[in-house]
């Protein structure tokens, strides 16, 4: 590792020598010298320095990821511009065709890329930073002006067609992380062959003598108001609602909006305002673009702690209608979106009561559960959708697959990740079914209607919910009474994700130990209930123990291999382990199915208590 570090930090300090300090690049080059010699005066400057050498930043769930710093195992101008000289040379040798998911191949000829960057700290800098690269490397460049959402970067691919896409961004995770997104010509982010393939393409480069940054014959166009405007079209031409009734319903709405610091601020409130959504607050402290987050440190709309503000100014305004006598006139809603925008979170009003009104924060599976129902109320019972599909993962909530198979609609299960969503839309399009698409969505807050992109969406999502809220409105019912009507219905699910961080190499070892001890030290049992089936999707298995024959039975699971062990107990509850792709995280969801809230509450919670000892006991 040392050695590593001693050529970083004689490659730096040719760099200051050669790079003003006043010029940003310079500045930024400054830093990262002095944080490398920062390391070896810490107590633990041996760990530091393996920390930050002894790997370099690979492809997770929303590809390379990493915190910002010096090293290879970081993110910073000289990872982003290696894996920006990757993706040249894989676009030149053709590869982006052959891995290429569409069937109608494009000629290949003049191939361009393009990008786009959220508010991170240094999204805008590593953006042009791959932009160079590019065109260092004859590549045409379509480069946003200004930050954009992840989904209008899978947008402009298509719209321009692009033989790539990259996104700045490192989507939810805390302000010292960065990241790094990679799309195929499909608009998707590149699945596991494609990303595989690669990786091997960015990992034989040298850092240093392996990059080109500056003399080709690449041409930067950049991508203004015309191209965001074609993205709010695609979106909008989703709109569920179309009568006059649902229309004056959604100018009676009335909505608090956080951007979190991100790149929604702009093109959610023009989709809201293209809507004519009647009322929209901002969360002040949340509304302009920043990189470190200063009111929600993990901007995540999965935390509480994120849509805690906008919960303040939902009860601060609902407190100014109570006084002005017009209780009614209190939010209904508060959409918060993460700082790629491709995430949204949402809490509902209550129904009144003659009290002031409160506000149920909703999770990502019973957003995408009322959304899935309300789709298939306007677009599905209306007949504009024919044989409809809906996309979800295998960590997502059951209820939906329930719900989709009682009303006709077709599921299709995928891996954790959005791409495999997008992955499952570019299938349907290669036979000419794109159309049948209905909605896909994660338990992690994405969602998507339409296929004119292939990430989630949350201007997307942004357009439903609100959608979504005027129409029950207008038929006088909130969403929490639409959310209960659903499980009176189809069975009171419940659903919930435990985490636990495990940061660094030790971390990594202990989240492997613990994936080890779920494999093949399982209990037979959990909260008193029989282990009655096995999902070992890294060994591409499924095994019901003990059926009707008595003897184990197995069967393939029909996905990719991936780290994950999903566990069904007798009385129909279950779990699912596995990595997190995107943080040093190891991830449970629980999932449980009663005939009261009360009951599937209790068996979460006993359940949830039992995995935890068994984490911590490691
Ligand atoms: O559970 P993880 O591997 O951290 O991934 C959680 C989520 O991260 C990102 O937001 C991806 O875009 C999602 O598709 C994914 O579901």
């Amino acid at each position: 590792m040392r050695d590593k570090y001693n050529r970083w930090q004689k490659f730096l300090e040719e760099q200051t020598v050669r790079i003003d300090s006043s010029e940003e690049l310079g500045e930024i080059n400054r830093q990262l010298l002095e944080e490398l010699k920062a390391c070896d005066r810490m107590e633990n400057a041996e760990e530091e320095i393996y920390e930050r050498f002894y790997k370099e930043v690979e492809f997770g769930t929303g590809g390379l990821r990493g915190i910002l710093g010096a090293g290879t195992n970081r993110l910073n101008l000289y990872t982003v511009a290696k894996a920006t000289q990757g993706i040249a040379n894989y676009i030149k040798a053709g590869e982006y065709l052959v891995d290429s998911p569409l069937n109608k191949k494009k000629s290949g000829k003049n191939p361009a890329v393009a990008i786009a960057y959220d508010s991170r700290i240094y999204s805008a800098v590593f953006a042009k930073i791959a932009a160079e690269v590019l065109m260092a490397n004859d590549i045409n460049v379509y480069l946003y002006e200004e930050l954009m959402p992840t989904p209008a970067l899978s947008f402009a691919v298509r719209h321009f067609d692009c033989a790539m896409g990259i996104m700045i961004t490192a989507s939810h995770n805390p302000a010292k992380y960065n990241g790094y997104k990679v799309y195929d010509n499909s608009g998707c982010q590149v699945t596991l062959a494609a990303a595989e393939k690669l990786f091997t393409y960015i990992d034989q480069l040298d850092i240093f003598e392996d990059i080109k940054a500056a003399g080709g014959r690449g041409i930067l166009k950049g991508l203004g108001e015309e191209t965001v405007e074609a993205y709010l079209d695609a979106v909008q031409s989703e709109r569920a609602l179309q009568s006059e009734v649902d229309q004056k319903a959604l100018q009676a709405l009335s909505v608090v909006y956080t951007p979190l610091n991100g790149a929604g601020n702009k093109p959610v409130r023009q989709m809201l305002d293209r809507l004519g959504v009647g009322k929209v607050a901002v969360v002040r402290e949340q509304e302009l673009p920043d990189g470190r987050f200063p009111t929600c440190p993990y901007p995540n709309p999965e935390k509480k702690e994120a849509l805690a503000l906008g919960l303040a100014l939902c009860t601060e305004l609902a407190m100014e209608a109570e006084a002005a006598g017009r209780g009614e006139d209190a939010p209904d809603l508060l959409l918060a979106t993460d700082p790629d925008c491709d995430r949204i979170g949402l809490a509902a009003r209550r129904p009144v009561d003659g009290k002031l009104a409160s506000y149920q924060l909703l999770t990502g599976n019973e957003v995408g559960v009322l959304l899935l129902d309300f789709l298939i109320d306007t677009k599905v019972k209306s007949g504009k959708k024919k044989n409809p599909i809906f996309v979800t993962t295998i960590v997502s909530t059951r209820m939906a697959g329930v719900l989709a198979t009682c009303r006709g609609v077709q599921q299709h299960l995928t891996l954790t990740g959005f791409k495999f969503i997008g992955e499952q839309i570019g299938l349907l399009e290669n036979q000419g079914r794109e159309q049948e698409f209905l909605f896909g969505f994660e338990e992690s807050y994405g969602y998507l209607s339409g296929a004119y992109v292939r990430d989630k969406d949350a201007v997307n999502g942004a357009m439903l919910i609100c959608e979504m809220a005027a129409y029950y409105k207008a038929r006088g019912v909130t969403l929490i009474e639409r959310l209960e009507e659903l499980y009176q219905e189809y069975g009171y699910f419940r659903d919930q994700l435990i985490d636990f961080t495990f940061e660094g190499v030790k971390g990594m070892e202990t989240m492997a130990n613990l994936m080890e001890t779920f494999r093949s030290r399982l209990p037979e049992s959990f909260i008193g209930q029989t282990v009655v089936e096995v999902a070992d999707y890294q060994k591409q298995q499924r095994t019901v123990l003990g059926g009707a024959t008595g003897s184990p039975m197995t069967t393939d699971t029909g996905l990719p291999a991936s780290d994950v062990i999903q566990v069904l107990l007798s009385k129909g509850c279950s779990f699912t382990v596995r990595p997190s792709g995107t943080e040093p995280k190891l991830k449970i969801y629980l999932s449980a199915k009663g005939t009261t809230a009360q009951e599937s509450e209790e068996i979460i919670e006993a359940l949830g208590k039992e995995l935890t000892d068994i984490v911590h006991s490691r």
